[in-house]
């Protein structure tokens, strides 16, 4: 069975189309990454998936259960991206108290300990830093032992010593062979810490697989050269080229196969200088993915 089952589901907000028919099956034990640019739809599918917004079309179901099945028994745990704690509790009255909510819940100690909140334990929350706090609510989604783990732009607060602290608390919680679905608008936080990546754009997926998969996806390599003022015109048209830029002197060439688009290049009698092939950035890969 599957642990995350979405299908088709549909979501608008008065002319607003945020989801559109959108199926996501994740298998048990898997970490996947929804990755997309800011209003791209993925605070609403994960509200979905947490029976916090009802969808308009289609359903969600976590290990056969509906969402709301899901909280209730414990199966599910979630850090959104907003959340007041109750500041005058200590950091161990409110994850204990959070625990207590839960049948089978993971030992206090265990809980604190896999979110860095030892030492803080006697700290009241209303004493906290702004990534402190963000810890706490990543205590309260593990608290009771959640199959499965949602988290809404968790590291959107975090600087990056604490981010590094935090995906190592998640990749320990995920060891155990529970599953975790995050939404992030940050490739390179998918591509560190996810198993498979989701991007999503204008409330659709449009691409689905690996990092390396989404990366080569994105137009993989490129090949770069310093044109002049030789004309553009026809670069496009060379064998293996996905896309052209030109900006100022230099011609960026992408490609799949940087080989072959340098040999065609010397075959075109342009005076070829300061050739290079790149990686572009994975930011600029994830543009060339999103934007339409
Ligand atoms: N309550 C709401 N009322 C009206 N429109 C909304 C509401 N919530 C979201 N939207 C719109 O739906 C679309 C998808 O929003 P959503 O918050 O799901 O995107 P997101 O990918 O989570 O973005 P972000 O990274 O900024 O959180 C956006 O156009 C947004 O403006």
């Amino acid at each position: 069975m599957e642990a995350i089952s979405i299908e088709g589901v549909a979501k608008s907000y008065g002319n607003v189309r945020a989801v559109e028919s959108l199926t996501l099956r994740v298998p048990a034990g898997q970490v996947v990454a929804v990755l997309g640019p800011n209003g791209a739809g993925k605070s609403t599918t994960v509200s979905m998936m947490l029976g916090l917004i009802t969808p308009d079309a289609g359903s969600v179901e976590m290990f056969g259960k509906s969402p709301a099945e899901a909280a209730a028994t414990g199966y599910v745990g979630a850090m959104l991206q907003d959340g007041d704690l109750v500041p005058n509790l200590t950091v161990r009255e409110v994850v204990g108290f959070v625990r207590g909510l839960y049948p089978d819940p993971m030992p206090l100690d265990e809980v604190l300990e896999l979110a860095g909140l030892t030492d803080l334990a006697k700290r009241r929350t209303g004493r906290l830093s702004g990534g402190q706090a963000q810890r706490v609510r990543f205590a309260m989604a593990i608290a009771g032992a959640p199959k499965i783990l949602v988290l809404d732009e968790p590291t959107a607060a975090l600087d990056v010593e604490s981010r590094r602290a935090f995906w190592a608390g998640i990749r320990a919680y995920a060891a155990d062979g529970r599953t975790v679905l995050f939404a992030t608008h940050h490739l390179e936080e998918a591509d560190e810490n996810a198993d498979r990546v989701v991007v999503v754009a204008r409330g659709r997926i449009v691409a689905d697989g690996t990092p390396a998969e989404i990366k080569q996806r994105a137009g993989g390599r490129a090949v770069r050269f310093t044109l002049g003022d030789q004309p553009a015109a026809g670069l496009e048209r060379l064998p293996a080229v996905s896309a052209v830029e030109v900006e100022g002197e230099v011609a960026t060439l992408h490609t799949a196969d940087p080989d072959t688009v340098v040999a065609a290049l010397y075959g075109t009698g342009l005076k070829v200088r300061d050739l290079e092939i790149i990686t572009p950035a994975l930011e600029d890969a994830f543009l060339s993915l999103t934007s339409a």
